[in-house]
This record gives C-alpha cells, structure tokens and sequence, in this order.
C-alpha cells in the first residue's frame, strides 16, 4: 500500500508497473469498496500497462476528509494522484461512483483522459429519496443493518452462497467501511447529475454491466450508453454489479479488447 497526500487529504493507493512508456489505466471504485476489489484485473495487465488503484476518500485507508462529499472532491483526488506520479493521460476504468467521477474527471480535465471504461454506472444514479433513506440507515444503524439488501445488488444468488469464503471476504469489506464515509459518498451520489457531461463526452468510450445488476441495470448503463456518441454498450453474463470480482475474464476481455482500439495503446 502507498499513501500520498493530496490537499488535506491522505490517499491510500497502489500503482502497478509505472513506466513512463507504458499506457496508464486509473480504476476508480464504487461505493463502498475498497482497492482490493481489482486484484483479479490487476494480476492479468500489471505487465502491460501502469496500473493506478487508490482508495476514495472516507474509503479503505484513505482519510475520512470532511463528509459529505461531492462528486467533485473525488474527481481532485483522483486528479491530484496522476499530478503526483507526473501522469499526463490515463484512461479512466470507472465503476459504478466511478463512472460518475470518472465524468467528473473529464469536465475538469479532459486533457487527461485518452478513453473511459464505464462499469456498472449512468449519469444519475438512484433517486434523492433513495439515497436519503440509505443515508440514514447507515448513520443511525451502522452498515451492517445494509448488508444484505446491498450483496442482493452486487452479486448473483449463486455467489451468495453461505460457504463461499470469497463473498464472506466482500461482506467484510464492506462492514468495515467507515459509517460515515460510505454514508458521506451516498450523499455525493444523491446529488450528482452527469446527463450534460455525458453528452459532451469526445473520447472512445464502452459501458459494460453485469446482467444481473440490482444498482445499475443493464437498462439504465444503456441509457448511458446512447447518451455518449459512439459508445458501445455490453453486457456481462454470470455477475451482478461487481463483474471484475464475479466475472473477472470476462471484465478483462472486454476491458482489452477496449484498450486495443484506443489509438497508441497497447493491445497486449
Ligand atoms: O450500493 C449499491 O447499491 C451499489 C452502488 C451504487 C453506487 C455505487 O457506487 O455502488
């Protein structure tokens, strides 16, 4: 683990491979999550290209900062953790929160940006009132009183099986998030609305979701997707909302056969 200060806020992170000559990937986590969630994704590209994971803030062992947040606070971390690797375009893997950043990242700095791999994630994502009933829960109740309605939305049935040792390690992840970080990143959620970035994207882009995604379903990823000249839209079989844990070859099939079409990146 690596940590950088980034303003006032220490960010916990990883970077992989870094090489000037190689072509850089930023993955950015969904809510709720921390790092550890790419392993799978990492271990097949570390040799090909710099890979940059970090925690958000209130997430993992990043600072707590000052909740609640707004899409943008990620959005500078994010940019200030390329700044101090001196790295000058990345493409943006995006997941679910991190597809809003990632819209983020291109509003304020679309010089960085050379493409964006949106996972699981829209331009709105939920309702005021849904995040606010979320909010709530988690400050008076604590996260674990969210637990189930939550893996319900990030992974298959099948998954969810008692004796998977994998999914009881995910169930921990999440319970171990700080209350009032996640409760934080909800109300950032709440009032984010990237309908007008999206339209303005200019980068090569593909939206991708798990076919069984209780957060962000396949439909509302389309939506997305027809908002965003020329982005292609697929669709992952055998995950929910968390494919690059539950679907991991087929997250970097795609994932490579995207990178393979943005001009002077590497196919592998
Ligand atoms: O917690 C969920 O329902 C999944 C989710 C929504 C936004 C995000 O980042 O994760």
């Amino acid at each position: 683990m690596q940590f950088v200060r980034i303003g006032d806020t220490v960010i916990s992170h990883r970077v992989h491979g870094l090489d000037s000559k190689k072509p850089a990937i930023l993955f950015i986590n969904s809510l709720g999550t921390d790092l550890r969630i790419w392993d799978k994704v990492v271990a097949d590209l570390s040799s090909d290209f710099t890979l940059i994971l970090f925690d958000k803030r209130g997430h993992g062992l990043s600072d707590l900062g000052q909740p609640p947040y707004r899409i943008e606070d990620f959005a500078d971390d994010a940019i200030g953790l390329l700044e101090h690797y001196g790295i000058s375009q990345v493409v943006l893997c995006g997941l679910s929160i991190g597809g809003l950043i990632s819209l983020s990242i291109f509003d304020k700095r679309p010089d960085l940006v050379r493409g964006i791999f949106f996972a699981d994630t829209a331009h709105k994502i939920g309702t005021p009132d849904f995040w606010e009933t979320r909010i709530r829960a988690v400050l008076d109740n604590g996260i674990g009183s969210i637990l189930d309605p939550i893996m319900s939305r990030w992974f298959t049935a099948p998954y969810r099986r008692p004796e998977n040792a994998d999914y009881r390690g995910y169930c921990t992840m999440l319970e171990r998030q700080s209350a009032e970080g996640y409760a934080g990143t909800c109300a950032a959620i709440r009032d984010a609305d990237f309908t007008e970035t999206a339209r303005r994207i200019n980068v090569a882009t593909l939206c991708v979701v798990g076919e069984e995604d209780g957060s962000t379903p396949p439909e509302l990823v389309r939506s997305l997707a027809n908002l965003i000249r020329g982005s292609q839209f697929e669709i992952i079989p055998g995950a929910a909302h968390l494919p690059c844990i539950e679907a991991p070859s087929v997250f970097l099939r795609l994932l490579r056969r995207f990178l393979s079409t943005l001009p002077g990146v590497l196919n592998g």
